[in-house]
């Protein structure tokens, strides 16, 4: 019986007005047992909004990036594992923005609980405020695992993944920011286990044209390319 047996964690900064909706939409999921909220640095009232919501929060005192949040978030599942004597079948990573889409979540759990994939990612549709990217950090990161791995993702940097302990545990030391999912993926597909793209119908905040939106993504950038090249891709090869 899988109720209760995923232990979602939600790595956020700044996302006082999303944090509760997403919270909420994710408990709700008969297959979630337990939502961790890392705060990672916010300024604003993230922490009280997830508390607030029922999440059990922990806090970054300055702000240390995704893949950061994402560690103290398992780690503070297995804490809280512990004493209850029960490991999760599965651990859900979810981003704080995605509101009551959340709920749709659900179908990235079945596969890994019924042992036909170690990591499922969520493909998302046609999101209905339009993004301002063109391409750059999507292209450098599907083609980058491509060159490693011989796998195309449809989504390389989506972040919203279903993983067994085994995928996880392949996976760390995550890799830094927001190298952390093109990493992931490299590294589950490299220890030989399975990875498994899913349809979900989330929207999310988009990043927009603005000179935050590209400093946001030359940030991508970096990470993606830093994470590449320390798994052995080098940028003079095509693909
Ligand atoms: O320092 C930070 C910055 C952001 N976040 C959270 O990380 C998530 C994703 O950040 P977001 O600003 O929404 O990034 P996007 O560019 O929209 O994200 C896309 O690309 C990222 C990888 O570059 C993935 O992590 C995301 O899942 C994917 O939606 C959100 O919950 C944020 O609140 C942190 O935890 N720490
Ligand atoms: O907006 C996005 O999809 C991400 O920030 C990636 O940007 P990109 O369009 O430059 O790949």
């Amino acid at each position: 019986m899988a109720t209760g047996r995923v232990a979602a964690v939600v790595p956020c900064k700044d996302e006082a007005d999303r944090i509760a909706a997403t919270v909420q939409a994710v408990a709700a999921l008969d297959v979630v047992g337990r939502v961790v909220v890392v705060d990672d640095g916010s300024g604003d009232a993230t922490t009280a909004a997830a508390e607030a919501a029922g999440a059990d929060v922990v806090r970054h005192g300055t702000n240390r990036g995704k893949a950061a949040a994402l560690e103290t978030g398992v780690a503070r599942v297995r804490e809280l594992e512990d004493r209850a004597g029960e490991p999760p079948a599965a651990l859900l990573f979810v981003d704080g923005d995605l509101q009551e889409t959340a709920a749709a979540l659900g179908v990235l759990t079945d596969a890994v609980l019924a042992g036909s994939a170690d990591m499922t990612v969520a493909t998302l549709p046609e999101q209905l405020t339009a993004g301002g990217g063109r391409g750059l950090v999507v292209g450098l990161a599907r083609g980058g695992i491509e060159r490693l791995t011989g796998f195309r993702p449809v989504q390389p940097l989506s972040g919203m993944r279903c993983l067994s302990p085994a995928a996880y545990t392949a996976a760390t030391p995550l890799a830094r920011g927001w190298g952390v999912e093109t990493a992931l993926t490299v590294d589950v597909l490299r220890a030989g286990l399975r990875v498994l793209e899913v349809p979900c119908a989330l929207q999310h905040r988009v990043s927009g044209s603005d000179w935050r939106g590209q400093l946001h993504r030359a940030a991508q950038y970096r990470d993606v390319w830093l994470a590449l090249v320390r798994r052995g891709w080098r940028p003079w090869h095509r693909g």
